[in-house]
């Protein structure tokens, strides 16, 4: 086993981190953006394989990055369970709602999924075959709240609002909505291993926003779920969970989900998170991502505190969060110089 990001997935100290990126794919790159222009659309982007793969490949001949994360997004599972899904220019994307009985009952079935994300698993076969054999291959899905956040509401909402208000109101269809995701989640997950991905990594980017019980129930259980029944298909591939804005809860992650990372966001600080995150396992993160755009000296600063802070244990450099469009390229270049050197 020689590829540096499953070295660290499976414990290894290594005297440099791997890294890479969050959304490293995207419209900070000039590359891409031609390339989504070629397909036309974000979604069409998405479900052409081999422009997914292309664009997949385009931060790596730029960056000396260890692995490279499938181009897809997490709201392709509701729209392979039958929602309508398409995007807003300047503003996100948008969604049939899930609200009642009647809308849950049209969902298609989850072994339906695979008619529609089955380019997906295509993309992930022309990258495993074209993938420079020292770079590890990332597939990928949402988590089931984050996931329920947008059906419920139709949209991105700043507080999760819609989905708190039908957990309230009618929790057995949110549960059971919740539950219909999981497993999507768990069947599209082992298909992209089955193409090839190395290593899946569960997006909870709304997990913060629940409280108290609700953290336990909506976000570790469902991750518990997943990662169980992929350990049970695939004993080998490791998982990175990330519950964006767990806080103090990321401590003792590693044990609850049984996923071999936690991945961090820039809400804790490296020292904190060593001490109670990372003495139970491989850590990923967590350099503010606002540092791509404003680079200079405070970017080399808080890089090197982010290597220093987890040096003593398993860790994956990465971003807290997904790089924006308005970040300088140049900026992830000084970044990997100064982990690299
Ligand atoms: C919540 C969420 C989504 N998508 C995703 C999340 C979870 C992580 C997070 O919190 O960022 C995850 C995601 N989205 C995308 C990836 C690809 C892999 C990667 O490079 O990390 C991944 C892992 C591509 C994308 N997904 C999207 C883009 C931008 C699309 C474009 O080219 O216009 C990319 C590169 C679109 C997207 N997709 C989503 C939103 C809210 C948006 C619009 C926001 C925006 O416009 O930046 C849903």
């Amino acid at each position: 086993m020689t590829k540096t990001i499953l070295r660290a997935m499976a414990g290894e100290t290594l005297p440099t981190p791997p890294v890479w990126m969050m959304r490293q794919a995207g419209r900070y790159l000039p590359e891409y953006r031609a390339t989504r222009e070629k397909a036309g659309d974000f979604l069409s982007l998405c479900y052409t394989p081999e422009l997914a793969a292309e664009v997949t490949l385009q931060p790596l001949r730029r960056f000396d990055f260890d692995a490279a994360i499938l181009f897809a997004d997490i709201l392709l599972v509701p729209q392979a369970l039958g929602a309508d899904l398409w995007f807003v220019k300047g503003e996100g994307p948008r969604l049939s709602t899930i609200t009642t009985e009647d809308d849950f009952a049209a969902l298609k079935p989850v072994h339906a999924i695979d008619e529609t994300l089955s380019p997906i698993y295509e993309t992930v076969g022309i990258l495993s075959r074209e993938l420079p054999s020292d770079i590890t291959l990332i597939g990928f899905a949402g988590a089931p709240w984050t996931v329920a956040t947008y059906m419920i509401a139709g949209k991105g909402t700043p507080d999760q609002g819609p989905a708190h208000a039908l957990k309230d109101e009618n929790r057995p269809l949110f549960e059971q909505l919740l539950g219909k995701i999981t497993e999507a989640t768990i069947e599209y997950l082992s298909r992209q291993i089955e193409a090839g991905a190395e290593v899946v990594k569960v997006f909870d980017s709304w997990a913060g926003s629940l409280k108290g019980e609700d953290f336990d129930r909506y976000a570790v259980e469902p991750a518990r779920l997943i990662v169980e029944a992929l350990k049970r298909r695939h004993p080998d591939v490791p998982v990175i969970a990330f519950p964006r804005g767990a806080g103090e809860r990321f401590a003792g992650l590693h044990e609850r989900i049984g996923a071999e990372c936690i991945a961090l966001d820039d809400g804790v600080m490296p020292d904190w998170a060593a001490k109670h995150v990372q003495v139970s396992g491989c850590v990923q993160g967590n350099l503010a991502s606002s540092h791509m755009v404003t680079g200079g000296e405070d970017l080399v600063r808080e890089t090197r505190r982010v290597v220093d802070g987890f040096k003593g244990g398993p860790h994956i450099f990465n971003l807290g969060h997904g790089i924006t469009p308005d970040a300088d390229p140049d900026n992830v270049s000084r970044m990997i110089e100064a982990i690299k050197g």
